[in-house]
């Protein structure tokens, strides 16, 4: 049985990912301390409750499962808390990395996925973003995801670890089957905060700024439904698995949405009003994110079909009204 390892494997993108594995003949196996995950996300194979920070427990699950390859998403994400305790960032992230990455090489695991993100570009207004851009992290999280990053270069350097660097844009969007979906606690993210608001789980939306030098004011960026990004991610594996070698892949589709474009589709798909209002700017929101870059289509062979705005949001209601799903 062809297993991968998938840290991470019990929260929101990392259950999706299970899924695709499952459905492209592999063996996901969840290694998650449920800090932000969910036992009941974890449906697609064997789950291994432990944490990253754990050496001896990652060591005997690789001996175990002897994985063929690892997909690396746990880590903590949130940008407020990271400004408030960047240690922590550094301990779970970056130190938590480094043992999976020993313990992967130890074990003769050397095919290796990881979970980046546009937050290592950093505040760069207006600029069009490929993977050859500059990475100026604004903040703890980005920083330890850039820091990673690193490892995984040296770690080839030294010990052949092969790898594939995935920086995603902003992921929306839920499973079309509703086995599993987002499901963040707390929520921060623009589209299920403002489900809940439509389906009155939670006060109006808060939009944050409508100053922004953009058409409408308010901030634009790049969505990518998640299960198009876990498509890639099984693409990733085949790419290892071919040898074509170490690489960076920015996922998102190039075009990008304003908040009140969200909010205007969500009225649509949904038929019922958003209650928001206007505020102040968040703190550390950048203008405009979006991917400049075509490579994942053009090397992996990757189809974000599923990423417009109206079946974003679409799968993410059908996930908000299935029984699953409480605010
Ligand atoms: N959601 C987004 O829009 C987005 C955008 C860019 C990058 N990412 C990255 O994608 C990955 C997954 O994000 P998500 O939205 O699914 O987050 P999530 O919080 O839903 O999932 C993270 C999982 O990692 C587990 N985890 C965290 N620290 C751990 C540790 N020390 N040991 C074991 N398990 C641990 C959590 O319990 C959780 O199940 C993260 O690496 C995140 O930085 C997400
Ligand atoms: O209540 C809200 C929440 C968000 N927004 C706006 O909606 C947009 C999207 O915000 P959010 O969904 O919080 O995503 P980002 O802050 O863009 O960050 C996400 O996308 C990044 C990559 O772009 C990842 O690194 C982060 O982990 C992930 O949270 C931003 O303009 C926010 O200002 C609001 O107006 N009101």
């Amino acid at each position: 049985m062809a297993y991968v390892l998938v840290t991470g494997g019990a929260g929101y993108i990392g259950s999706h990912a299970c899924k695709a594995l499952k459905a492209a003949g592999y063996t996901p196996v969840t290694f998650d301390n449920l800090v932000t995950g969910w036992r009941d996300a974890v449906k697609f194979g064997p789950f291994e409750q432990g944490d990253l920070l754990d050496r001896v427990r990652l060591d005997s699950v690789f001996a175990q499962y002897e994985p063929i390859a690892v997909m690396h998403f746990a880590a903590l994400s949130l940008v407020g808390e990271c400004m408030l305790d960047p240690g922590l960032y550094w301990r779970n992230n970056v130190a938590g990395s480094l043992n999976l990455i020993e313990a992967a090489v130890a074990a003769g695991c050397l095919n290796f996925v990881f979970s980046s993100t546009c937050a290592t570009y950093g505040d760069q207004d207006n600029v069009v973003l490929d993977e050859d851009s500059a990475q100026m992290p604004i903040n703890a999280y980005g920083a330890s995801k850039r820091a990673i990053e690193d490892m995984l270069h040296n770690f080839e350097t030294a010990h052949g670890l092969r790898h594939v660097i995935f920086r995603y844009f902003n992921v929306a969007g839920a499973d079309p089957d509703g086995e599993v979906g987002e499901f963040h606690r707390p929520e921060t993210h623009l589209v299920p905060l403002m489900l809940d608001a439509i389906d009155g789980k939670r006060d109006a939306l808060t939009i944050f700024g409508t100053d922004y030098d953009t058409p409408d004011g308010t901030c634009i960026r790049d969505y990518v439904h998640v299960c198009d990004l876990v498509e890639a991610h099984v693409l990733g594996l085949k790419w290892l698995s071919d040898e074509r070698g170490s690489r960076v892949f920015n996922l998102g589709t190039g075009t990008g949405f304003s908040v009140r474009e969200v909010v205007d589709q969500s009225h649509a798909v949904t038929n019922r009003p958003v209650p928001c209002h206007e505020g102040p700017r968040r703190p550390g929101d950048c203008t405009k994110l979006v991917s400049g870059s075509t490579r994942a289509m053009a090397e992996l062979g990757w189809n974000p079909h599923r990423s417009t705005m109206k079946q974003m949001i679409t799968d993410a209601w059908r996930w908000h009204q299935s029984g699953h799903y409480e605010a």
